[in-house]
């Protein structure tokens, strides 16, 4: 019966020219880029954490300049895909591709399980001993470095930066530990708690101090940093839509009807079955439709409550957590639908690069009038 009704549907391939902001970029985030500038040089490892969701969206090009401009280029990337629970399995067949193609290294993980986070110690810890191997020249007991092995977190708002913080945190300092048992466990232990996280985008507003995991050969430290956003001339209307859905923007900065209408659109793309409940297993391209449809099913009455509903289900995770007929997961990013040959990772990685120009003109540590200070950040953002 779906299956008839789906064969005669034809989902829009783009989406509606509507105007929205194209950037979210606010001044704490330009400290927390004077700051990642300021502790490069000392810096072992970044790890870039991006939304397994929307994995284009959530790249951020500041972190590839940043990279590729340091003075001592010593400090290695290491791509970290969070909300591996909510990946469709195709986008994490493109990430081996692209990352092939790029030669980064890369890993999927739920920022919230323990057993994920003990793999991610484990890689961590690998790091660790390339490092020291090809400082020293040979590996000795328990022996580390004299600063230890120095990890920034970073990634745009939301990502999962604060809670992956403090699941290392624990789970670097558990000494038993049962794979089986800890599958998707949350940290429940309050007191180890180091980062305070929540569903909304920019929650940490300053990095972190040194956060020590575990003691692995005199122990490995983090800094947590708040979430950077993407400055305007290198974001798109639909890269602000998937960030919006992933909770990387604020959730007020784009009309919610719009932003349903993506999640319509995106849908329509993969899997109509994620929203025909609403609909009576019909697909269609009116989004009023299926807010009806929810209105009818919550109790909600405005269109734009219902919108509201729906979108941050799908924000939070939670829309297929409670179905049992669940059709699979959404790709926010439409560019993972693409096949190779009409979407090339590696170009976009140098388009963006390109677009963004020379831009770090930020310069660490100077200190400054309060007045000359928010002139600079003014001109800076107005660059951005
Ligand atoms: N399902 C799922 N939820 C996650 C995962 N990682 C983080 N979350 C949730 O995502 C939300 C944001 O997590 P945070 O750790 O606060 O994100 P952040 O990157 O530190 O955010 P900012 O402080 O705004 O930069 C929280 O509600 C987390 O519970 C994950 O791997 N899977």
């Amino acid at each position: 019966m779906l299956k008839r009704l789906y064969s005669s549907f034809v989902p829009r391939h783009k989406f509606p020219d509507y105007t929205i902001p194209l950037s979210d970029f606010k001044g704490h985030q330009l400290r927390a880029i004077q700051r990642f500038n300021q502790l490069l040089p000392q810096l072992n490892l970044l790890l870039e954490l991006r939304d397994s969701r929307a994995p284009i969206s959530t790249r951020n090009v500041i972190f590839d300049d940043i990279l590729m401009n340091q003075k001592s280029p010593n400090t290695k990337r290491l791509i970290v895909y969070t909300k591996s629970d909510q990946c469709p399995p195709a986008t994490l067949m493109k990430l081996k591709r692209w990352h092939d193609e790029t030669e980064d290294h890369f890993m999927t993980l739920d920022a919230r399980s323990v057993r994920d986070t003990k793999n991610l110690i484990r890689v961590l810890q690998w790091e660790y001993d390339e490092l020291i191997k090809s400082t020293v020249g040979e590996l000795s007991n328990n022996e580390g470095l004299p600063l230890g092995f120095r990890i920034l977190v970073a990634g745009m708002p939301n990502v999962g930066k604060s809670t992956l913080v403090n699941s290392l945190r624990y789970a670097g300092d558990v000494k038993t530990y049962n794979p089986q048992g800890s599958i998707h466990s949350n940290i429940s232990n309050k007191r180890r708690k180091v980062a305070k996280t929540g569903g909304q985008a920019g929650v940490t507003r300053k990095t972190s101090e040194c956060i020590r995991i575990g003691d692995y050969r005199g122990g490995m430290y983090l800094y947590d940093t708040p979430g950077v956003s993407l400055p305007g001339r290198v974001t798109t209307r639909e890269k602000m839509l998937s960030l919006s859905l992933c909770g990387c923007i604020k959730s007020n900065l784009v009309d919610p009807i719009i932003q349903a209408d993506y999640l319509l659109y995106a849908m329509n793309l993969q899997t109509p079955a994620a929203y025909d409940h609403y609909t009576r297993g019909v697909a269609t391209n009116d989004v009023y439709r299926v807010l009806k449809g929810i209105k009818h099913a919550t109790g909600i009455r405005d269109d734009t409550g219902a919108a509201i509903h729906w979108v941050d289900k799908w924000r939070q995770g939670s829309a297929f957590a409670k179905s049992s007929k669940s059709p699979g997961h959404i790709s926010f990013d439409v560019e993972t639908l693409l096949e190779d040959r009409y979407f090339s990772y590696k170009d976009l990685v140098k388009r963006e690069l390109d677009l963004l120009g020379p831009w770090t003109t930020v310069t660490a540590g100077q200190k400054k009038s309060k007045h000359s200070r928010m002139a600079t950040n003014s001109n800076q953002l107005f660059n951005l």
